[in-house]
């Protein structure tokens, strides 16, 4: 994408509420690091999206593989095999879906069972095919920043600027999208927060959000806790604060994400951060909402 390119239109597909979006976040495994194995049961899986659809997400984010720092991968069948009942079954319940991959196969098969959205944590990098699945399904795509798989992510996260070095590297997946015939009106950004990027690093990012916005395409933020705030909100004793005891924080960064034009957020307790988004609102639209 060259820096002149205009604005896309708004792509199709994607949720616009008039506030920022909140994507709820499902992880159908067993080991993802906040609610690993959690709702690995199907049933639990389904209800869970519902319920948080009923408390007013605006999409549900399925993944069948854990993306923790130094997760193993887990089979193409077996992905498949935990996500697509999951998505079938949401659909079905009116439920928005986006499909958490980074396989052709499986978002191909998740969009062909009703998934609305395509989120590839890789960018794009892992799976050759993917261009061409989402070109053809014109589904929109989240182009998250990545740069290797979560077995070995902690070690490359060396940069000079943080700031530039994302952004350029996300710049090219939106070519590398784009000359592969996708729409870029189909495209989202994610500075992929915690992947292969210090507490630093995250916080540098957040705080210059509109180095991100500025290319012109929606940018979803998805910092739910996340090890770095665990790591801010340690005890005395230097234990990190549990992944379950991190929502206010996540609501916090969700309204300021907000604040800073973000599209979407992804988070696991929508509730909270549902409100945090309604203050936003207001403390925006000030002294008219009175
Ligand atoms: N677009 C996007 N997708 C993601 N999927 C998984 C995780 C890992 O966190 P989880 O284990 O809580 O799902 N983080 C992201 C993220 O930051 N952005």
């Amino acid at each position: 994408m060259s820096e002149r390119a205009s604005t896309p239109a708004r792509p199709p597909g994607l949720p616009r509420p008039g506030r920022c979006v909140v994507v709820g976040v499902l992880n159908v495994t067993p080991d993802s690091f906040s609610d690993g194995g959690r709702f690995d049961d199907r049933d639990a899986a389904v209800a869970h999206g519902v319920a948080m659809r009923d408390a007013g997400a605006d999409l549900v984010d399925v993944g069948g593989e854990s993306t923790r720092p130094g997760a193993g991968r887990v089979e193409p069948d077996v992905e498949a095999d935990r996500v697509l009942p999951v998505v079938r079954e949401l659909v079905a319940e009116g439920v928005r879906v986006s499909i958490d991959t980074t396989r052709a196969a499986v978002a191909e098969r998740a969009v062909a069972a009703g998934a609305a959205v395509v989120n590839d944590v890789s960018g794009g990098l892992a799976d050759p095919r993917m261009a061409a699945v989402v070109a053809q399904a014109r589904v929109p795509w989240v182009l998250m920043h990545w740069r290797g798989p979560s077995a070995t992510m902690n070690r490359l996260a060396g940069y000079e600027d943080v700031l530039g070095e994302v952004r350029a590297e996300l710049v090219a997946r939106v070519d590398a999208a784009v000359l592969a015939g996708v729409d870029p009106s189909l495209l989202v950004l994610d500075p992929g927060i915690g992947f292969a990027k210090t507490a630093a690093h995250n916080w540098a990012l957040l705080r210059r959000l509109d180095v991100l916005t500025a290319l012109g395409f929606p940018v979803l933020v998805g910092a739910s806790r996340k090890r770095f705030l665990g790591e801010l909100l340690a005890g005395a004793d230097g234990a990190l604060r549990p992944p379950a005891g991190r929502d206010g924080a996540t609501a916090a960064i969700s309204a300021l994400a907000a604040h800073s034009g973000a599209w979407g957020v992804r988070v696991h307790d929508v509730g909270s951060t549902m409100d945090a988004i309604a203050v936003t609102t207001a403390w925006g639209l000030g002294a008219s909402r009175a």
